[in-house]
C-alpha cells in the first residue's frame, strides 16, 4: 500500500540479483543502530538483511520469504528504527496512535519481539516507546499500554482487533498515524485463527501504510495475506524455497536419525544423554504433555534435569521458561509441540489425532495464543532432538530450525519408531532425498553404538517401568501447580526486577523420589571404549566451543561464537551415513543467488 499508483494491479517483475556482500554501513544504517549491533555481537548482515533493508528504507511493500533462523526480525526491525529515529520529533508528536505496529501469531512471539526490540532502544540510547500486548487485556490495560502513544505497538491480530472495538484505539487515529505494519510470521497468522481480525483490521489500515510480510515457508494464507495488505510488493525469496535446488534446512544443521521401537525411545535418549554423545544446550520435542512428564521423571532418575514447556503452563511461567532457558539457566528443555497438528487439523478432515489425545489433556484449557516452535529464538540451543516425530514436514523443519540459528552450528537427531515411518519418508521426501542420486540429508547417529544402548537396558528399562501413568498425571498436576503459584509472584516480581533471573530455575525436581546415586553416574565398565571415545570427542568440542557444560549467559554468540568445522571433532569422527550430502564449508546463509520475482 505504500505505493503511491493505486490503479497499479499488476505487480512489478523483479530480475533475479546477485546478493552483495554488503556491510550494515553500507545499507544505510544509523550509526547507533550499528553500534547496537556490534554490543550484541551483530557484525554482518545476513542475506535477508542485506536484500530486505535497503527496500524497508526505501518505503516499498515487501513480503521476505527466508529459511527459519536467517534474521527476519532485525531485517524488518533496523529500518523500522532508522525510520522512527529520523522523524521521531516531526510526525510522532502529534500522534494519538502508534506510528508502528508488529503482529505476531503468540504470546511468546511478541516477548520476543518486544525485548529485541527494547533493547535495541535501550543500546542506541533513543527515547522511542515501545509496548506488548497480548491476551484479553482489560479496558485500563489497554489504556495504559496505548498512553502515549507508543512508538511501536508489538501485539496480536485478536488484541489489536479487541483494542480498537472496545474504543481504547480510535480508528480515526489508527488511520492518521499508522505508517508501518508488520505481519511476522505471516504463515502462522491464519492457522491461529486470527482470519477474521485480519480482514476486520484491514479496513482501518491507511492507504500510505507501508506492509511488510515475514515468513519462513510460502502458504495459501501467505497469499491471501499478501493479497489482502500489500500493494505491489517487492517479493523475496531466500533461498529459492520450492524451486528444489536448495536445502530447506540450514547447511549448518547436521542432521541425524536413529530408529528403534517405541519402547526402546527412552532407552536411546539416556543413551544419548547420559554418554554425553551431544553438545548442550538441547531442545527436546514431543507431541503430548504427558510424554514430555514422563521423559522428564525419567531422566531425572538418572540425575539429568530438564524444564517442560506446553501450552497449558500459565503465560508467564512460559515467558521465563523461555527467558531461563535463553539466559542458559538449565540445558535441557522439553517443549511439546502440537502447533503442526493444529495446521493439520486445518487441512486434514481426518480428526483421528484428536481422538488420540489423552481426555485430561482436552480438558485443560491451552492456550491458543501458544506458540513453541515457531518463529522462537532459542540462544544458543546446539542439539534438537525430536523424541516425538512431528505430523508434518513443515513441522520437522520449524522443529530443526531452532538450532543453527543465523551463524551458529547445530545438529538434529529424529528418534523414530516403526509407526513413525510414514512421516519420517515424507521428510525425507521433502528435504529434496533421492535414493537414485544418493542423496541424503539425515544420516544414522553412529556415534551411539548398538552395544552402548544394551549396556544401559536393564538399568533403563527399571526406571521406565516405575515412570508409571499415575506418576506422571501426578507430576504434571504438581508441576501446574507450582507454576500457577509462580506465575502470580513472577509477575510482580519482574515488574519491579525485570532483570533477576534467580526465579527462572524451572528444572526442579518433580520425581517424588531422589533419584537413587547409583543411577547417576554410568560407570566406565558399562561403556564400550568407541562410545567412551566418541563421548570424550564431544567433551572436547564442547571445550573448544567455549562451553564447558556451562553455558554462558551471553544470549547471542554471533560470529565471535562460532567454531570451526576444522576444530570440530564431531565432524571428523565418521558419522555421516554413506553418501550424506554435506558441503565442506561455504556460507551458512543458503545460495548467492537472491530471487526477486513477481507473483
Ligand atoms: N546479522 C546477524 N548476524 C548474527 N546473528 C544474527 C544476525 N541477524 C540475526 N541474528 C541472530 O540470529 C537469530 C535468528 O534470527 P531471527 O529470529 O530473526 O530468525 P528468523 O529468520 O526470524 O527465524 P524464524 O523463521 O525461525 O522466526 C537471532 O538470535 C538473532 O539475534
Amino acid at each position: 500500500m505504500s505505493n503511491t499508483d493505486e490503479n497499479h494491479t499488476q505487480e512489478e517483475n523483479h530480475e533475479e540479483e546477485e546478493v552483495l556482500d554488503l556491510s550494515f554501513e553500507e545499507l544505510g544504517l544509523d550509526p547507533r543502530l550499528i553500534r547496537a549491533l556490534s554490543k550484541k555481537n551483530i557484525e554482518k548482515p545476513t542475506p535477508i538483511q542485506q536484500t530486505g533493508i535497503p527496500l524497508i528504507l526505501e518505503g516499498k511493500d515487501v513480503v521476505a520469504r527466508a529459511k527459519t533462523g536467517s534474521g527476519k526480525t532485525f531485517a524488518y526491525l533496523l529500518p523500522l528504527l532508522q525510520k522512527l529515529l529520523s522523524d521521531n520529533n516531526a510526525s510522532s508528536a502529534q500522534a494519538l496512535a502508534p506510528t508502528a505496529m508488529i503482529l505476531v501469531p503468540s504470546r511468546e512471539l511478541c516477548q520476543q519481539v518486544y525485548s529485541e526490540v527494547l533493547s535495541l532502544i535501550e543500546l542506541c540510547r533513543v527515547q522511542l516507546k515501545v509496548v506488548q500486548l497480548t491476551g484479553e487485556p482489560s479496558f485500563s490495560e489497554m489504556g495504559t499500554a496505548l498512553a502515549g502513544p507508543p512508538h511501536i505497538f508489538v501485539s496480536t491480530p485478536a488484541c489489536v482487533q479487541r483494542c480498537l472495538s472496545s474504543g481504547v484505539l480510535q480508528a480515526k487515529s489508527v488511520h492518521d498515524s499508522l505508517s508501518i505494519l508488520i505481519l511476522d510470521e505471516a504463515d502462522l497468522l491464519f492457522t491461529y485463527g486470527y482470519e477474521k481480525n485480519l480482514k476486520d483490521l484491514k479496513t482501518h489500515i491507511p492507504k500510505k501504510c507501508q506492509c511488510l510480510l515475514m515468513s519462513a515457508t510460502s502458504s495459501d494464507d501467505v497469499e491471501s495475506l499478501k493479497k489482502l495488505y500489500l500493494h505491489n510488493p517487492y517479493i523475496l525469496t531466500l533461498p529459492e524455497v520450492g524451486d528444489g535446488n536448495d536445502e530447506i534446512v540450514p547447511k549448518n544443521v547436521q542432521q541425524f536419525s536413529i530408529q528403534c521401537s517405541n519402547r526402546d525411545k527412552l532407552l536411546y535418549i539416556l543413551a544419548i544423554l547420559k554418554l554425553d554423545l551431544v553438545q548442550k544446550k538441547v531442545l527436546i520435542f514431543t507431541n503430548t504433555i504427558d510424554t514430555s512428564f514422563r521423559l522428564k521423571l525419567y531422566l531425572e532418575q538418572f540425575g539429568i534435569k530438564s524444564a517442560v514447556l506446553n501450552a497449558e503452563l500459565p503465560v508467564n511461567s512460559r515467558l521465563h521458561i523461555l527467558e531461563g532457558f535463553n539466559a542458559g539457566l538449565f540445558d535441557y528443555l522439553i517443549a511439546t509441540d502440537d502447533s503442526d497438528s493444529k495446521e493439520k487439523e486445518k487441512t486434514d478432515e481426518n480428526k483421528q489425532n484428536e481422538k488420540k489425545k489423552s481426555k485430561k489433556f482436552k480438558k485443560r484449557k491451552a492456550d491458543s495464543e501458544f506458540g513453541v516452535v515457531r518463529g522462537i529464538d532459542f540462544k544458543n540451543v546446539h542439539t534438537v532432538i525430536n523424541f516425538d516425530m512431528p505430523a508434518t514436514a513443515a513441522g520437522y523443519v520449524h522443529r530443526i530450525g531452532r538450532t543453527g540459528r543465523a551463524y551458529n552450528t547445530g545438529q538434529s537427531i529424529s528418534i523414530v519408531s516403526p509407526d513413525e515411518m510414514e512421516i519420517f519418508e515424507e521428510i525425507k521426501t521433502f528435504l529434496g532425498e533421492n535414493e537414485d542420486k544418493n542423496l541424503k540429508h539425515i544420516a544414522p547417529f553412529s556415534l551411539l553404538e548398538k552395544n552402548a544402548v544394551e549396556f544401559l537396558r536393564y538399568r533403563a528399562e527399571d526406571v521406565a517401568r516405575s515412570v508409571t501413568k499415575i506418576a506422571v498425571k501426578e507430576a504434571r498436576a504438581q508441576d501446574l501447580r507450582n507454576e500457577i503459584l509462580n506465575s502470580e509472584k513472577l509477575k510482580a516480581h519482574f515488574q519491579e526486577n525485570p532483570r533477576d533471573l534467580d526465579l527462572l530455575k524451572h528444572d526442579k525436581l518433580l520425581s517424588k523420589k531422589a533419584p537413587a546415586p547409583h543411577l547417576r553416574d554410568v560407570p566406565e565398565y558399562l561403556v564400550d571404549p568407541t562410545t567412551q571415545q566418541a563421548s570424550k570427542f564431544v567433551k572436547l568440542t564442547r571445550v573448544a566451543m567455549g562451553r564447558n557444560n556451562n553455558n554462558n549467559n551471553n544470549g547471542n554468540r554471533g560470529f565471535k561464537g562460532r567454531f570451526k568445522k576444522a576444530g570440530d571433532p564431531l565432524k571428523t569422527f565418521s558419522s555421516e551415513g554413506k553418501g550424506v550430502k554435506r558441503k565442506a564449508k561455504g556460507k551458512e546463509f543458503g545460495p548467492k543467488k537472491n530471487k526477486k520475482q513477481d507473483v
